[in-house]
Parts: structure tokens; sequence; C-alpha cells
């Protein structure tokens, strides 16, 4: 295995790699605004260019459209797949990412601009530079590096980049289905890096966390009126909304859906004991996203509460007045937007109608004249992993190569939504080897990934094949 002249390599290309991601993030790739569905198809034929040019077998697969509210369709994003190697004598991978984005606006609170990679004391800051299309660069460039060295690749490896990620994978679960046994057939295993460490240590993943995302729309008089004019005399639309979303969840954090709770999976002694060893300073955690308090004091209660307990989030409310001002009006249909973490053993169907039953009986108690409807929009379930298997002691091996350290392991409090589709459908097995630091700001204003995840991540892939490799075909 020619380690050294690979690093090499990977040390000697940092700028084009850098510039690679430049180019990626200038792409406003966000799934969730139609208006910038035409980057988003963009986004997706870049990242088939930069494949085919690797010599890869490269397919953009059509999977269909999208139906928004009201009616109208839209076609979704390509899926972008590859293959590099068809060696029946290798283990054969496959690497999932993503290269669609959550929305950004400088006036969210940006620091420099969402979309024009600016580099900061070696931190490379931009919507998706974590969110993931370092990460998929990075697996795309450790390919790279094998061939441009002429090293024979170690393992096969097949490549599906999606572009609806963020907005819970629409489309993805179809496909999987339809190429089970035709693109996923010599898959042997599942890798994904959409995710990060949990400190400056380090991690590989075993869990992720579902989502159930939900619409409750309360429409009332039949357009927007006058609060002074009319206020007082009707029953308004947002007060109803607020009055029932204030029902979900208790301020000390208690989820007052009944049965929800009930569904979770209890804290095991060995998870307890788990969470215990991980290394995680609550006081940075807090400094770093500016609050005083956190809703549990203890390091175990925190981390649980974290990954492997559901918790309730409100997003927003669609129609009602946010933009700086002083407006006076009564809205006449408002949506608020929230989604419950999902952990095992929750089940997102019985979700559905355990959340949609309990708000529209507190709605009936209100004696409202207006309207409630309630519609699960997404319902991706939770994943776990076995850690006993070999693809995380090569997880290990490869993390004491490159940062020679012993990695946490973690699970992760967000959802990718796939991640359980593909277990369930090609029923291989998968791991999450993440490189984003745990500060990178996922999500939110000033998202970023330092220059050191970035290039040592690469590596990380690099030692990675190599470790899987070794994995003895029948020990699996
Ligand atoms: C963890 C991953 N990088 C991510 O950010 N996933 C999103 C996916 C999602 C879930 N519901 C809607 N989108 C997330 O966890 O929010
Ligand atoms: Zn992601
Ligand atoms: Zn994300």
């Amino acid at each position: 295995f020619q380690y050294t002249e690979l690093v090499q390599y990977v040390d000697n290309h940092t700028e084009e790699y850098v510039q690679a991601l430049r180019e990626w993030v200038a792409i406003e790739s966000d799934s969730s605004n139609v208006l910038k569905r035409p980057d988003l198809h963009r986004m997706m034929e870049t990242t088939a260019q930069k494949l085919r040019l690797m010599g890869g077998t490269v397919e953009l697969v059509d999977i269909g459209e999208q139906e928004l509210p009201d009616g109208q369709t839209l076609a979704l994003p390509k899926v972008v797949t590859a293959t590099f190697g068809t060696d029946p004598n290798k283990h054969t991978v496959c690497v999932y990412g993503h290269v669609d984005v959550q929305p950004a606006k400088l006036e969210d609170g940006w620091a420099t601009d969402p979309y024009n990679l600016t580099d900061i004391n070696g931190n490379l800051y931009g919507r998706g530079a974590s969110d993931n299309k370092a990460p998929v660069l990075a697996w795309i460039h450790a390919v790279e590096a094998y061939q441009a060295l002429s090293v024979e690749l170690p393992v096969n490896v097949k490549f599906v980049i999606e572009g609806m990620e963020e907005t819970g994978s629409n489309g993805l679960d179809a496909m999987i289905l339809a190429q089970r046994d035709t693109f996923f057939s010599d898959v042997d295993y599942i890798i994904i890096s959409d995710c990060g460490w949990i400190s400056s240590r380090p991690a590989l993943t075993y869990g992720t966390r579902g989502n159930c995302y939900f619409f409750a729309e309360v429409e009332g008089p039949k357009q927007d009126l006058h609060s002074g004019v009319y206020g007082g005399t009707v029953i308004e639309p947002m007060t109803d909304l607020i009055g029932i979303l204030d029902t979900l969840i208790s301020p000390s954090g208690k989820i007052l859906i009944p049965g929800i709770r009930e569904a979770v999976a209890p804290l095991s002694d060995e998870e307890w004991k788990m969470y215990q060893d991980i290394q995680f300073d609550m006081d940075s955690y807090k400094s770093k996203i500016g609050v005083t308090q956190l809703m549990y004091s203890n390091k175990v209660d925190l981390l649980a509460h974290r990954w492997r307990y559901p918790t309730v989030s409100v997003h927003g409310i669609e129609g009602a007045f946010s933009d700086p001002g002083s407006k006076t009006v009564i809205p006449a249909k408002v949506t608020a937007k929230f989604s419950i973490r999902q952990v095992p053993n929750m089940d997102p169907a019985m979700v559905k109608k355990q959340v949609t039953d309990y708000l529209n009986s507190v709605f009936a108690k209100r004696k409202s004249p207006n309207k409630l409807k309630v519609t699960m929009v997404i319902g991706a379930k939770p994943w776990l992993a076995d850690t006993q298997h070999p693809l995380y002691e090569a997880g290990k091996a490869a993390i004491k190569r490159v940062f020679d350290v012993d990695p946490d392991l973690i699970r992760e409090g967000g959802t990718i939504p796939i991640a359980r589709t593909f277990q369930d459908v090609t029923g291989k097995s998968i791991i999450m080897l993440p490189i984003g630091g745990f500060d990178d700001g996922m999500h939110s204003q000033n998202e970023k990934m330092s220059r050191y995840n970035y290039i040592e991540g690469t590596k990380l892939f690099i030692a990675y094949l190599n470790e899987v490799s070794q994995i003895n075909k029948t020990s699996v």
C-alpha cells in the first residue's frame, strides 16, 4: 500500500481541492426552494461530469417528479451513480453523499457571502461546505489520487450522489429498490460521510435519528384582516396555531403527545457506560452555541437526548408576518412546520397517527370555527449499526493510521433519511465515517469546513479503502 506517496499527492494538490469546493459551493443547490431547481440540476450535472472525467461509468438516473403543495409537479434532481472498477475478486463499496444544501442568505447573519467560499484562518466558509459537498469531494479526490499515481484501487468503488437529502430524499427509496438487483447487486458495504465529529477527536458514527416532519395549517377568514378593525371579533388562526403548538412539548423538554415516549427503547447500562466514556466538554458546547443553560446538566443525559431520545422542534410558520417592521395584520392562513426526531423503536406511520389525532383533539377543545389540516411530509426512520462489524474495525485502523488516535464511537442526532432504506432494501452493512468538525455549523449561519478536516479527511478515505480491502470476505 503506497500510503506515503498517496498522502504526498494529496498534500501537493490541496489548492486544487479547495478550488473544486469553491466551484461547488458557488452553485446554490438549495433543494427546498423550487426557484433554485435549475441550480440543483446543474449541481447534479457538474457532479456527474467530474466523475466522467475520471473515467467512471456514470449515469444520471431519472427519479421522476415531486408534487408541490399547490398540486403542481416539479422534476426531481437526477441521482448520480458512478462505478470505478468491477473486479469480482475485490470488495465493492458504495459511497453515498448529497450535493443539495439548506437555504442560506447573507441577511440571515452570515459574515460572508454563503455561496462564495471564503478562507478565514484555515476555515472554508460557505453553505454546504461541510454538509455535504467537501466530504463528497474528498471521496472523489481519494479515488482520483489512486488513479493519478497509477496505484490500483484496493476495492471497487461505486458512488450514489443525490440532490434531495435536505428535504427527505424524495424519490431515492424507489430508485434503490428498483436497482437493488442491478447497481447494488455487487455492493458489499455502504459508506456515508454526512455527519460530524463530536469534538476535535475523529469519530465513527453508528446511529442516526430519523425524522417525521409535519405541516399544521390553520385557515380562517378568506383574506388577511386589519387587526384594529377586526381584532377582537374574529377567532385568529395564528392564536389557534400557537395554542396547539404549545401543547406538543413542555418547557422541560417532555413530549406531551400520548404514545411517543412509551415507544422509545430504554437506555441500557452498556449505552450509559459508552456515553460516560466519551470526552465531551459541556462548557465549550454551551459557549460554541451561545447559551448559558442547557436542557440537561450532565453529560450522559445531554448526549442521550442529542442522539437517542426523540425531540420536537418548531421550525417556522408560513404565512405569518416575519419581515422587519410592525405590520398590524391578522394572517388569514398560517402553516406551522415542526418535526419530531425518531429513535428506535418509534415507527413514523404510528407517529403520524399519534400527532394527527392529538392535534385534532386539542384543536377541537378550542371550539374554533377555523379549519386545521395536519400533514406529515417526511417520515424517515432511525438507523443503528453493529459496532462489532469489521467495517468499524477498519475505520479504527484507518483513523489510527492518519490521526494516530482511537476514534470516538458516536451517534448522530440528525437524520440521513436513506440510511435505513439502504439497510432494509440492500441488506448491506453501513458505516458512517464523518470528517466534519464538531463546530462546522451545518444548517446554520457561517457553515464551514476546515482545511485540516477536508485534507486529512481525504487521506482518511484513502486509508479506509485499503483497510476495507483487508476485510476477510468469509468473515462477514
Ligand atoms: C445529518 C445530515 N447531514 C442532515 O443534515 N440531514 C437532514 C435531513 C432531514 C431530515 N428531515 C429533513 N431533512 C437533517 O437531519 O435535518
Ligand atoms: Zn447532509
Ligand atoms: Zn443537512
